[in-house]
């Protein structure tokens, strides 16, 4: 199937939405039907979720039925109402369908058998609510947050984003004293899960861009706050975010058989997860350019060598070996690591909050332009074997 050149016009938005048709699941986001079940369920659930959680519903609730906040803000004292009002009006301009969707995820992600994330057990071996795409484990004083979608390579989708959201803000409150975030099978992860593009709700898909920038930028802000030492046990390839991200954790351990590829131009898109920033700085701009704009990747020993990795452990004997280093590392004081992190990390927060921010707007851009939208439109139709 050849797909578009030239100027971003119907022939590629046409192409796009007949890829689409092709692999749509889910294609118009949740009915009213579906959002009248999740408020129904939000009274039966047998937990309370937290202040939090709570304060996400309403606010998705009040962006679904009344859409962008326009209410006066409530005096600093009224301190209940002005929480209401930041939640709802931190939506900003969010469409009322994509609110709903996000009420509705969000409902079911609390209402699952195993009900919160954030109520992990010590040895348990608990799935994240909503799916079993995100499996969270707490054992040993580590929380390990695991990519659960091997035959996928473990690519991201919105709900995982969402979930992964979800479970680190329980994991910076639970008794652990490490987090750790690992792939389940043979890649650690491939990515953004490029079908997310195609789930068009009737804002069309500039709306699609539109929520995928709120999200983008709100689960790369956890990561840029999340308290205690987080370390990442990359098990094999990444592709994307995982490894933009890298830049955000405290250690990076990683299989000889992991390799590190961000082939964002190649996509037609832009460095995110703030990695361009953390890049240029730990491996210099001439390095960090080979990644970020022409997407060479790096073996796992290359990527060590240029500061990305920690260290790099024979894939034979990788699990047994970072594990039992972790578990060491969980029996240190924990409000020792926290502070020492705080340390490290406090001068450049604000600066890292603003370049996640901008590359977010400028992401939100690149995922309409024509060069995104080919990507997407070629990689759906080989997946399809058009
Ligand atoms: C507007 C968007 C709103 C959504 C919100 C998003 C907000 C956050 C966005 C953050 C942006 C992040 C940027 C990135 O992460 S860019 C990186 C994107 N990833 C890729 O480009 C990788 C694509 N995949 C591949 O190139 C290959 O699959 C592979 C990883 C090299 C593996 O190749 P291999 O031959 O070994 O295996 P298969 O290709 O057969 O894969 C097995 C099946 O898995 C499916 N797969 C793999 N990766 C993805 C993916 N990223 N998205 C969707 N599906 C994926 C693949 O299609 C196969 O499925 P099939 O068996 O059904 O065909």
């Amino acid at each position: 199937m050849a797909f578009v050149t030239g100027r971003l016009g119907r022939p590629l938005r046409s192409s796009l939405l007949q890829v689409v048709q092709l692999h749509l699941s889910r294609t118009m986001g949740a009915s009213q039907e579906d959002f009248e079940n999740a408020m129904n369920q939000v009274k039966l659930l047998k937990k309370d979720p937290g202040n939090e959680v709570k304060l996400k519903l309403y606010a998705l609730y009040k962006q679904a039925t009344e859409g962008p906040c326009s209410i006066p803000k409530p005096g600093v004292f009224d301190f209940v109402n002005k929480a209401k009002w930041d939640a709802w009006n931190a939506l900003g301009s969010l469409p009322k369908e994509t609110a709903r969707q996000n009420y509705v995820d969000l409902v079911s992600s609390l209402s699952s058998p195993s009900e919160s994330s954030s109520h992990v057990e010590p040895g348990t071996d608990q799935k994240t609510p909503g799916s079993e795409d995100v499996v969270v484990t707490s054992e040993d004083g580590i929380t390990k947050i695991m990519f659960n979608r091997p035959a996928q390579k473990n690519a991201i989708t919105t709900q995982m984003y969402r979930e992964i959201i979800l479970a680190l803000e329980a994991a910076s409150k639970d008794n652990s004293t490490i987090t750790v975030i690992t792939g389940n099978g043979d890649y650690y992860s491939s990515g953004n899960d490029l079908t997310n593009f195609t789930k068009i709700p009737p804002g069309g898909i500039e709306e699609v861009a539109k929520s995928g920038a709120v999200l983008l930028r709100e689960f790369v802000d956890c990561f840029i706050d999340f308290p205690k030492p987080l370390i990442a046990v990359v098990n094999g390839p990444a592709v994307g975010i995982p490894v933009t991200l890298l830049g955000l954790f405290d250690a990076v351990y990683a299989s000889d058989r992991a390799t590190f590829h961000t082939p964002f131009s190649h996509l037609g898109q832009t460095a995110e997860g703030c990695s361009s920033y953390t890049f240029p700085k730990i491996m210099g701009p001439a390095k960090a350019t080979e990644m970020l704009i022409f997407g060479k990747k790096l073996t796992a020993r290359e990527a060590c060598a240029q500061g990305l990795v920690t260290e790099v452990f024979p894939e034979s004997t990788f699990q047994k070996e970072v594990w039992a280093r972790l578990k060491a590392y969980a029996k240190l004081p924990p409000n020792a690591m926290k502070i020492s992190k705080e340390l490290i990390r406090s001068n450049e927060k604000e600066k890292l909050h603003a370049i996640n921010a901008e590359e977010c707007t400028i992401l939100q851009g690149r995922w309409l332009s024509d060069e995104c939208m080919n990507a997407i439109v070629n990689f759906l139709s080989r997946k399809a074997k058009l």
